[in-house]
């Protein structure tokens, strides 16, 4: 206890001060002052608790805080995760829908669109182009001699042949089976005939690997102009004729329709 207060208590007990006039007050005054201080001991003791309590619930709510977060973060990874999924899904499909799965080249689909582009690209910019028609000569007997996958071997080598050779600019696809189509722009009839004659003296001297056996095979081509006012398919129609004319005139070799 404060030394002031002892010394209260004391007078306030003391015989000889009880008449004094300010004895009652003196000692309403004390007994004040002790309620008040067991009142801010008792509001302490509150303040105390409820910093606790509430230290301890700042901890709770940082814990749980961190816990969402976490969360949150990993849900972020696998959305990322899955987005990036999705983007190669759809590139997987689109090169699924425009590519040949074996070869690897435009299909059919993508070539029709690119000689539709191709025909308004010539009408506008007034520049010629050329479709070559190219199949492989007597493949049925490939096939029949070193059997379904020996002819795919082969389809697959030539492509990467044709993707080889052909011209940064010219597009190659496979047309279907064992015919390709060639599309050389900004090209002419007399430049087309050049750059499929190389091509034929270039297959003709190549082999290709079935299992270990080289093989060497031969091509007919036939080639056409693209004229200003026909449709492409029409082009492309005009070089398959002359592609069975060079078949029917021995194989081995190509034609060209003016
Ligand atoms: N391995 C393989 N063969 C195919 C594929 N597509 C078509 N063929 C085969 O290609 C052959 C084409 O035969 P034909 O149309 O008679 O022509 P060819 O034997 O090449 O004779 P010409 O064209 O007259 O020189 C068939 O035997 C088809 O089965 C393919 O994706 N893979």
């Amino acid at each position: 206890m404060h030394p002031l207060l002892e010394q209260i208590e004391a007078l306030l007990a003391a015989p000889d001060h009880r008449d004094h006039p300010l004895h009652a007050a003196l000692g309403q005054l004390y007994r004040l002052h002790v309620d008040e201080q067991k009142r801010l001991e008792r509001l302490l003791n509150i303040a105390d608790g409820y910093q606790q309590f509430t230290q301890a619930d700042l901890a709770n709510l940082k814990h749980q805080y961190e816990r969402q977060l976490n969360k949150e973060r990993k849900l972020s990874r696998i959305s990322d995760r899955y987005q990036q999924l999705m983007r190669e899904r759809n590139q997987a499909l689109k090169t699924a829908a425009t590519h040949d799965p074996l070869t690897g080249l435009a299909n059919r689909r993508l070539m029709d669109e690119r000689l539709i582009q191709a025909g308004v690209d010539a009408v506008r910019g007034g520049k010629p182009f050329c479709v070559a028609m190219l199949d492989i000569d007597h493949f049925k007997q490939i096939n029949d001699r070193y059997g379904h996958d020996g002819g795919d071997r082969i389809l697959v080598s030539l492509a990467n042949s044709l993707r080889d050779q052909m011209r940064a600019g010219d597009l190659c696809g496979r047309w279907g089976g064992e015919e390709f189509v060639l599309l050389m722009q900004n090209t002419s009839l007399e430049q087309a005939g050049q750059i499929v004659a190389r091509l034929i003296e270039y297959l003709r001297n190549l082999t290709f690997a079935v299992t270990d056996i080289p093989v060497s095979i031969t091509v007919s081509i036939g080639v056409t102009e693209h004229s200003m006012v026909e449709a492409p398919q029409d082009t492309v129609n005009r070089a398959d004729r002359v592609l069975m004319d060079a078949k029917q005139e021995g194989r081995n070799s190509y034609r060209l329709a003016g």
